[in-house]
């Protein structure tokens, strides 16, 4: 069997298709990958140092007003296009698989063109434009959330969740700890601001350092690369907690998740299927910056059901992310109530429901 996947940009995008990749590893001792992502996206990193042969095509979005920018984004749409089908053909895809992101584009359209079998993954309750556009010319869309349903032909929607939830299922939790130092007596809380890191948690973790002092409980800090060396030197100032442990990014995610009590982040769909896969408590302020505010919908279909708190970004603030921090990390009660509500949403068994999805198709 030889499989493309094609996904990218953030984290979100990756990570679902790497997991994909590892779940048809245990079915097929004899099947070989290509990725086609961009040289520019977080795949170009993640994805090489998976060990995944990698090709690139150019691709970026539309803009919403008319510009001379979207005619450049036609052009090289088209070429991409033709790039992706020598790709293919010379790969000999007996299937491809998008999970999102502009690149999955032309990688998937190129695809169907060819007759080859195709899937998209949608992670986000509310689509985004690619998989909109692709969903006209696919065999089968794979969503994570009921309400992503309705945008997609009927007839090919199967729900799935997000395979990256049955990943970090079963990691070992001491590893996790080992790998980043932490006490194993104390609860600890991972805070991070999804794939690329978010200046706004940044920035009310920094009002938050002082005020750390004297906790019962640790806090692993996540900055996001391009943010970790002005956190770094903004730290320097403060009174610091020596219960802080401070990364730019952080590869072993799995085993990190299986070895905390509380998590606060933004409200990305992997990181969402992630959380409610191991039934981990959240504070979770989504991003306003994302298409159709589709992050606030995926948040409030976990804090609707009790399963996290919801701050929004405009009513952060360090103090704030303390107290609610407190209010959960200290009252076992109310950690543990959150625990079963997050679980009860999880879908644990993604990836063998996906790779079913994958099977079928291409029979
Ligand atoms: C700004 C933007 O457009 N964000 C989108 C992007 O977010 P983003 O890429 O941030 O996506 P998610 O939060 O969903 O996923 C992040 C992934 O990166 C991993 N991780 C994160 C930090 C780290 O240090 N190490 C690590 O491995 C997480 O465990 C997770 O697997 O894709 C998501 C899924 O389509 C969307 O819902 C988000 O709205």
């Amino acid at each position: 069997m030889r499989v493309v996947v094609s996904g990218g940009g953030t984290g979100g995008h990756i990570y679902p298709a790497l997991a994909l990749i590892n779940e048809i590893k245990k079915h097929h001792s004899d099947v070989e990958f290509l990725y086609i992502g961009t040289e520019n996206g977080l795949e170009h990193n993640i994805v090489k140092r998976a060990g995944i042969p990698f090709k690139s095509v150019e691709i970026s979005g539309f803009k919403r007003k008319i510009s001379l920018e979207n005619v450049k984004t036609i052009t090289r749409f088209i070429t991409a296009v033709s790039l992706s089908k020598r790709y293919l053909k010379d790969f000999k895809a007996d299937v491809v698989i998008g999970t999102g992101g502009y690149v999955c584009g032309p990688v998937v359209y190129a695809a169907s063109k060819l007759k080859i079998p195709t899937v998209i993954h949608e992670q986000n309750s509310l689509p985004g434009i690619t998989n909109k556009f692709l969903s006209r010319y696919v065999d089968k869309v794979a969503i994570c959330f009921e309400e992503a349903r309705s945008y997609f032909p009927e007839h090919k929607v199967v729900l799935t969740g997000n395979p990256r939830a049955s990943e970090v299922i079963g990691q070992n939790a001491i590893k996790g700890r080992e790998s980043l130092g932490l006490d194993k007596n104390k609860k600890t809380v991972l805070i991070f601001g999804g794939s690329r890191g978010a200046k706004a948690i940044n920035e009310a973790v920094l009002e938050m350092i002082p005020s750390l002092e004297g906790k019962p409980y640790q806090v692993v800090y996540v900055t996001g690369e391009v943010h970790y060396d002005k956190v770094i030197e903004e730290v320097k100032s403060l009174t610091q907690s020596a219960h802080v442990i401070i990364k730019p990014f952080i590869h072993n995610m799995p085993e990190v998740l299986a070895s905390v009590d509380l998590i606060v982040s933004r409200a990305g769909a992997t990181s969402l299927a992630e959380i409610t896969a191991l039934g981990l408590p959240s504070i979770l302020i989504p991003s306003p910056y994302v298409t159709a505010n589709h992050q606030e919908v995926n948040a409030r279909s976990l804090s609707d059901h009790d399963a996290a708190i919801l701050i929004k970004e405009s009513d952060l603030n360090g103090q704030k992310l303390i107290s609610q921090i407190d209010n959960l990390l200290l009252n076992e009660l109310k950690l543990n109530k959150m625990k079963k509500a997050s679980k009860d949403l999880g879908i644990p068994d993604a990836a063998s429901r996906l790779y079913d999805v994958l099977k079928d198709i291409s029979k």
